[in-house]
């Protein structure tokens, strides 16, 4: 009996233990752009082979020119003129200069190169140079010889250069035709094939009847293997019919490396995909990975080939695939880095959490100005739903255990594609939790906080704060030792003690940077409380005892409840009683730190 439910690792494991070792080919220079490299590239021999001139000037003696100024120029007889590709007949000794161009050998007892931005030629300029006597100023040396392009400046002899395993791009082909690679040995590229089965599709260039739909899943499943450097084709449509499926996959494993269908994998009375894959006599490896998109999903081995039998839901086969069957073909390709590995980015909004599976959602990276990565997950996370797929340049992992996930908190990410760029202006150095306060004046928000904290530490957590202050704040007291360091110009003046540490920044910070700046000095904490900084992406509470300013609380970025003193009717976000500090402490606890 085969595998059920398998978790993704497992899934990951079994697949990547069927992917066998790809076998070699000899392709020309000019056809390997995106083959992978089956051999080491060592240099045989160094690069540059020769010191050569890398400016357009003359080639000298140092110590014959190391006194040359603007106002007191050294003047040097030119002997000969060298153009690249041309060797050098004269040796440059006392007081004699060659003219040279860029790449052209160094000449024998030339150290340094002049350029002829800081030099000036006496004479008419001449190609020939054994018979008249052309004189040279030069107004400006290096600081020290040798600044020329030595031999094995760039590759030395016998360096390793390019590992095998490595993607053919422009770079790879300039070092494999520096060393007059003009046929390359590249693993060979794996053949496949997409199938699509369903009696409710139609091909692309056909108009649907009700109830049917074009076939979107073999061109994107086609073009994702294409991407990643398979010879992937088309297979068509095949009907809910086991006996049509079994003979067209037959025919279609006798010539390709591996097979791919989507739909009927599920439990449905016509989902008959795992049984055609037995009845033809390939061994069910799983069926259903405890994923989700992309439960029902069946891979199966016939011989040596892999069949993947992905779920027919546009993005669970998308997903399915950009995940499993990306793996398993860039193992067959002998690529490294078979599973993306996940980077953690910052959440900007909550999701919650249906099933109690992994859960892979659809979601938009971003870097904001700071160079923090952030997350956006898509508005629907249907896997019947095609059109996200259109902005989704990564997938938020969430694991099962999560019931849900919230804004700001830190996340993996897999990044399908590189992340925008983003207009989102926070940057948290750190992955301690934040969670603001924010209000007008008298708001009654720093009595809050103070209570939070209080409560908090109560609690068992430990609180670091940061709080704005709209003014201009005095911390130095004039005639102390801070206030000294101030006066004389430091820019930035800290005071330690064995208690206690404090870092006065003078210079002046766009708010983002302020708030940036703060946490960066803040470490072994459970959570940051922020007071102030109302128009930052963090995730906060508005305090407010004005019912003219209760509007705010909808216009001001992540606001996720309200405190306040008087009562309210029905609101759209949570309100809690200001003097509920036990309340609210607990929704932040259960909010940012997971716990309740
Ligand atoms: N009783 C249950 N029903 C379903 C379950 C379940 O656990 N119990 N799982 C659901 C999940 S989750 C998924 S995912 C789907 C997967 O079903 P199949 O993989 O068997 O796929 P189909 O039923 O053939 O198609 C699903 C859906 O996708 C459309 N489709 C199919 N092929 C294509 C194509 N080539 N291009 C565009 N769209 C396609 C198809 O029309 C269906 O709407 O099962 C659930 N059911
Ligand atoms: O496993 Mo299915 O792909 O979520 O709908």
């Amino acid at each position: 009996m085969y595998k059920q439910y398998v978790s993704v690792q497992e899934a990951l494991e079994i697949i990547l233990a069927h992917a066998d070792e790809p076998m070699i080919e000899v392709v020309k220079l000019e056809d390997c752009l995106g083959r992978v490299l089956a051999e080491d590239v060592v240099a045989d021999s160094p690069i540059p082979s020769f010191h050569k001139s890398p400016l357009d000037g003359y080639a000298v003696r140092f110590i014959d020119v190391k006194d040359a100024k603007p106002d007191q120029p050294v003047t040097l007889e030119v002997i000969e003129s060298v153009p690249a590709g041309h060797v050098p007949a004269l040796e440059v000794i006392v007081g004699k200069a060659t003219r040279i161009m860029t790449g052209a050998p160094l000449p024998q007892g030339a150290d340094t190169i002049i350029k002829f931005e800081d030099t000036n030629v006496q004479k008419d300029q001449t190609q020939h140079y054994e018979n008249s006597s052309q004189h040279v100023d030069i107004y400006h040396v290096p600081k020290s010889p040798g600044n020329y392009s030595h031999v094995g400046e760039d590759m030395e002899q016998g360096q390793l250069i390019v590992t095998k395993g490595r993607l053919i791009d422009a770079a790879v082909i300039a070092v494999l035709a520096s060393f007059g690679y003009h046929e390359v040995h590249v693993y060979r590229k794996p053949n496949a094939i997409v199938f699509a089965s369903g009696d409710e599709l139609v091909s692309v260039d056909q108009q649907p009847s009700y109830g049917k739909l074009r076939n979107s899943n073999s061109p994107s499943i086609t073009a994702q293997l294409i991407a990643w450097g398979v010879r992937a084709q088309m297979g068509g449509i095949v009907p809910d019919q086991k006996e049509q499926i079994a003979s067209t996959l037959l025919a279609a494993l006798d010539s390709h490396d591996f097979v791919v269908t989507t739909g009927g994998v599920s439990v449905g009375d016509y989902d008959v995909m795992k049984e055609v894959f037995q009845a033809i006599g390939a061994e069910i490896l799983f069926w259903r990975v405890a994923m989700r998109p992309g439960t029902p999903m069946v891979v199966a081995k016939w011989k040596d080939k892999m069949i993947f039998g992905l779920s027919g839901n546009p993005s669970a086969a998308y997903i399915s695939c950009e995940l499993f069957v990306r793996a398993f073909v860039r193992k067959i390709q002998s690529l490294s880095d078979v599973w993306r590995e996940p980077v953690r980015a910052m959440l900007t909004r909550s999701v919650g959490k249906v099933v109690g599976q992994d859960r892979f959602l659809r979601a938009t990276a971003s870097v904001s100005r700071e160079g923090s990565l952030l997350v956006e997950p898509l508005a629907t996370q249907k896997s019947g739903i095609l059109s996200n797929l259109i902005d989704a340049n990564c997938l938020i992992y969430v694991p099962a255990s999560k019931q849900k996930i919230h804004s700001g908190d830190s996340v993996d990410v897999i990044l399908l594609h590189p992340p925008t760029a983003s207009n989102h202006e926070l940057n948290r150095a750190k992955d301690i939790p934040l969670f603001g306060f924010a209000g007008f004046a008298n708001s009654g928000k720093t009595t809050l906080v103070c209570k939070v904290i209080a409560r908090l530490r109560e609690m068992g957590y430990r609180v670091a704060s940061v709080k704005h202050d709209g003014h201009s704040f005095q911390m130095d007291q004039e005639g102390k030792d801070t206030w000294k360091h101030r006066q004389a110009g430091s820019e930035a003046v800290t005071i330690t003690s064995d208690s206690q540490l404090a870092f006065i920044d003078y210079r002046k910070y766009e708010r983002e940077e302020q708030l940036k700046q703060a946490l960066s000095h803040i470490r072994d904490v459970d959570i940051i409380l922020i007071e102030g900084f109302k128009t930052l992406s963090i995730p906060k509470i508005y305090v407010v005892r004005n019912p003219d300013l209760l509007h705010h609380a909808y216009e001001l970025p992540m606001v996720e409840a309200i405190a306040t003193d008087f009562s309210l009717e029905q609101q759209k976000l949570p309100v809690y009683d200001i003097n509920d500090v036990e309340g609210l402490s607990r929704y932040i606890v259960n909010r940012v730190l997971g716990e309740s």
